[in-house]
């Protein structure tokens, strides 16, 4: 975050939508000012990880800059490190409070147990409790504001009832907590009639929402993809398919091209899953893999991971060199727990953190970058998104603090920021696949990935998520027509029923996903009809 960056890559994800927290853009100047004062924020705590006022200090400068979802990252380390400050044996107790000793050895100009107010080091230390716990709420209220802007409205009354056992009966609080729930029920009241209106579950409204952007500091070896990224994307390729690779597309990015003639019929790939997941992944009734159902007779398993089931052994091949041994003898259950919910919109987001899960142990046991760790590195978000994606403090803040935690990794390293987690999740979000509600996976399957859309498509996608254990996620695509070496090759993200109506309509029905950015579908069809 410290990085150079140019002014007009400044795409604040704040104020793109109509949402409930009032942004105040920053004036150009200002603008220069906070863009400075981040960099600066972000070399101090380099320096200084334990330190919970740097946290606060770049979480306010981030909120000013519209990126209330990075802020909340830096509030919620924030409290961590309170609450670390507050216990001086818990790990980082030491590190927390010492910046605060050295500050009034500053001020008094000599070590603190030596001064008249101290008669030992131990009430130096219990000095610090209370402008700590001040601090603390400093931190919640703070935090309150960028859970708004994100309009996480469950996320703000949660937050406060948090805050409310901490400081009960404290009169900022119960007003905060009051507001939050007046907020909630108009602002549902209000919407319950346009929400049924756009097919849009109410409990769904109840999750905050991110606009996607990019974020300017991103270094360029991980913004976009490399020479040698594309290279070894397309020698896994080699694998999955005799007849097809990987370039630049017309449409935008990357696309698959027929590198010789294909045949109407031809079966053009057979790629695995390399993340899917179940809302059950370890009952033993899905492939810890793919998330193809198993039949129980034939299930293979690490004899160390027995409730890793595999549904073969390419899956368990794959955990073996990408995952396992990052999860190995870890508990994770209370992670898995909560995908397990009945309701629907809940499970299908805390199947996001399942996969988030399955891609931090990637990166961890390729001891790479996580955005540098295929595929990760394979695939890219939809910068131009039109619609939002849903936000909460559970999914994109907290579940993965608490997986990097489990995973042993410092959750104050750099490498792990707020801003890389959710690039993370972005990308994922735009390539992940939600299959059937009724056996409720989410797949990514990275050479799938690669094929853009058409209104007219050239393949059939057979994918098929099986429920008996002859087939697995595996994307299996068929040809549909002849095509010639060298032209890109299209699939269809829309259903059948869609392509069928006029170029208005789709695009009506593409605008409420969030692949798309706002001229919509630049297939060879839509940029052909006028209407
Ligand atoms: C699953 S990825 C496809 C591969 C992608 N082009 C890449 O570079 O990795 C989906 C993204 O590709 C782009 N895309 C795919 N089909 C498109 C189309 N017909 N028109 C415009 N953008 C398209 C959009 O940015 C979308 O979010």
């Amino acid at each position: 975050m410290d990085c150079a960056w140019a002014d007009e890559d400044w795409k604040p994800t704040a104020g793109v939508f109509e949402f409930l927290g009032q942004w105040d853009k920053p004036t150009k100047g200002r603008f220069k000012k906070l863009k400075a004062q981040l960099q600066q924020d972000a070399r101090n705590l380099r320096d200084h990880t334990c330190d919970p006022k740097l946290w606060f200090t770049r979480g306010k400068t981030l909120l000013s800059l519209g990126y209330p979802e990075l802020a909340a990252g830096d509030f919620e380390r924030t409290l961590i490190l309170i609450d670390h400050g507050l216990d001086y044996s818990s790990k980082y107790g030491k590190s927390v409070r010492l910046p605060w000793l050295q500050n009034w050895i500053r001020i008094y100009r000599g070590p603190a147990w030596e001064l008249k107010t101290f008669t030992s080091a131990e009430a130096a230390h219990n000095s610090l409790v209370d402008p700590l716990k001040k601090f603390r709420k400093d931190t919640y209220i703070a935090y309150v504001d960028a859970l708004y802007l994100n309009r996480a409205i469950p996320d703000v009354i949660q937050l406060c009832k948090d805050a409310l056992k901490l400081y009960p009966r404290d009169r900022d609080f119960l007003e905060l907590l009051e507001e939050g729930e007046d907020t909630f029920s108009t602002h549902m009241a209000d919407q319950k009639e346009n929400l049924i209106i756009a097919g849009i579950p109410p409990e769904k409204y109840a999750w905050g929402m991110l606009a996607i952007r990019l974020y300017p500091w991103t270094p360029s070896d991980l913004r976009t993809r490399t020479a040698a990224t594309i290279a070894s994307a397309n020698q896994m390729l080699l694998s999955c398919s005799d007849s097809l690779e990987i370039r630049s597309s017309s449409v935008g990015g990357l696309g698959m091209f027929a590198k010789r003639d294909i045949q109407k019929g031809e079966r053009i790939l057979s790629a695995p899953s390399v993340t899917g997941t179940s809302n059950k992944p370890s009952t033993g009734r899905y492939c810890y893999n793919c998330a193809a159902a198993l039949k129980t007779s034939s299930t293979l398993a690490f004899s160390c991971c027995p409730s890793m089931k595999f549904c073969g052994e390419e899956c368990k091949t794959i955990a073996g060199n990408n995952y396992h041994n990052a999860l190995c003898g870890k508990d994770f259950s209370d992670i898995y727990k909560s995908a397990l919910s009945n309701e629907f919109a809940e499970s299908t987001v805390a199947r996001d953190t399942l996969i988030f899960l399955r891609l931090l142990a990637m990166s961890v046991q390729a001891r790479t970058h996580p955005l540098a760790t295929p595929p990760i590195a394979w695939i890219t978000a939809n910068y131009e998104a039109q619609s939002p994606l849903p936000w909460s403090r559970g999914v994109n803040i907290i579940g993965p603090i608490k997986i990097l935690e489990k995973l042993g990794v410092n959750i104050f390293a750099e490498e792990y920021d707020t801003w890389v987690m959710q690039t993370m999740l972005n990308r994922a979000r735009n390539n992940s696949r939600t299959h059937d509600s009724s056996l409720r996976q989410t797949v990514i399957n990275p050479m799938y990935s690669f094929f853009n859309h058409s209104c007219e498509p050239d393949t059939l996608d057979q994918t098929e998520l099986s429920r008996n254990a002859e087939q697995t996620s595996r994307a299996v695509m068929i040809c549909t027509k002849a095509v010639k070496a060298g032209t890109e090759v299209f699939t269809s993200y829309m259903e059948p029923n869609v392509l069928m109506l006029p170029k208005a309509m789709r695009h009506h029905f593409m605008t409420k996903g969030s692949w798309f950015g706002p001229e919509v579908c630049r297939c060879k069809r839509c940029l052909a009809e006028t209407r």
